[in-house]
């Protein structure tokens, strides 16, 4: 495979074995090339392969056929080399641990000095705007706030690429527009490449350069959109003609689809 793009998915299939021992198919033949510092959602209703996507490129999951490539390397070489930051819906903080001591757990891992650590947690506490809150526990923060954290600590390792998992989905929507806003503006300044995971139309829109539209059984990647709506993009664009457009085209993407 070339290198010319950051992550690529060559036809890439993933079939697991039900309780019964029938074959179910999460992902049928799914091809997708990543460039670098893109910002990808995969977009679809439950069930669609959606995480089990995530999954493979991060190593968790070996597919059934196909092959990724990261940057050349395999997912288990990329993620040897902390290639990937991943957020889940929930942000599993340590509730004993503060929340400095939470984004520096992967740095303990990788034996960072004191100094390290606390320079890096600094520098990623001022990124999520909780600087004040370094000393806090979990139980102290608001969901919104522990998710920040849950991003924090993702990207204290500086990897090249955040994989994010509904990272918004149990939020209510104030909190969650704000946190999309937020992130918009920590990938503008990392330059991460990005791939989001999410069943929100209108989230996937706000947040991409591209919405990939996965339909599920079996899940195929049925549709690529390009999202050429200008940066940076502040909540009012939402209210745009070309926003509402994109709504439109995307639904359309689902219209018939039988769940
Ligand atoms: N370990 C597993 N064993 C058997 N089937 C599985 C397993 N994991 C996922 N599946 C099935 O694969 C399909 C895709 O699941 P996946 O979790 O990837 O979808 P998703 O789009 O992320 O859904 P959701 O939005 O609900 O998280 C579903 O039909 C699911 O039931």
């Amino acid at each position: 495979m070339s290198t010319a793009y950051k992550l690529q998915i060559e036809d890439v299939s993933m079939v697991y074995r039900g309780q019964g021992g029938e074959d179910i198919t999460a992902l049928k033949n799914v091809n997708l090339n990543i460039r670098k510092s893109e910002f990808i959602s995969l977009l679809g209703p439950s069930g669609c392969g959606k995480t089990t996507l995530l999954r493979l490129i991060a190593d968790l999951l070996q597919p059934t056929s196909g092959k990724i490539a990261i940057g050349g390397l395999s997912p288990r070489a990329a993620r040897k080399a902390r290639q990937y930051g991943m957020v889940f819906q929930s942000p599993v903080l340590y509730e004993w641990r503060t929340i400095r001591e939470n984004i520096c757990l992967p740095l303990e891992i990788m034996n960072k000095t004191r100094e390290e650590r606390k320079n890096i947690s600094d520098e990623m506490l001022e990124m999520v705007g909780l600087s004040k809150f370094a000393e806090c526990y979990p139980f102290q923060l608001s969901g919104g706030m522990q998710q920040r954290v849950g991003i924090a600590r993702a990207l204290a390792i500086n990897p090249e690429i955040l994989l994010m998992d509904e990272p918004f989905s149990a939020l209510d929507e104030f909190t969650r527009n704000k946190l999309q806003e937020d992130l918009l503006r920590i990938w503008s300044n990392t330059k991460k490449t990005v791939i989001f995971v999410t069943h929100n139309i209108s989230e996937a829109i706000f947040l991409s350069d591209r919405v990939c539209v996965l339909t599920p059984h079996p899940g195929i990647l049925s549709a690529v959109i390009d999202i050429d709506l200008p940066r940076p993009r502040v909540d009012d664009i939402r209210d745009t003609p070309e926003f509402a457009a994109l709504l439109s085209k995307i639904r359309k993407c689902f219209a018939g689809m039988n769940e």
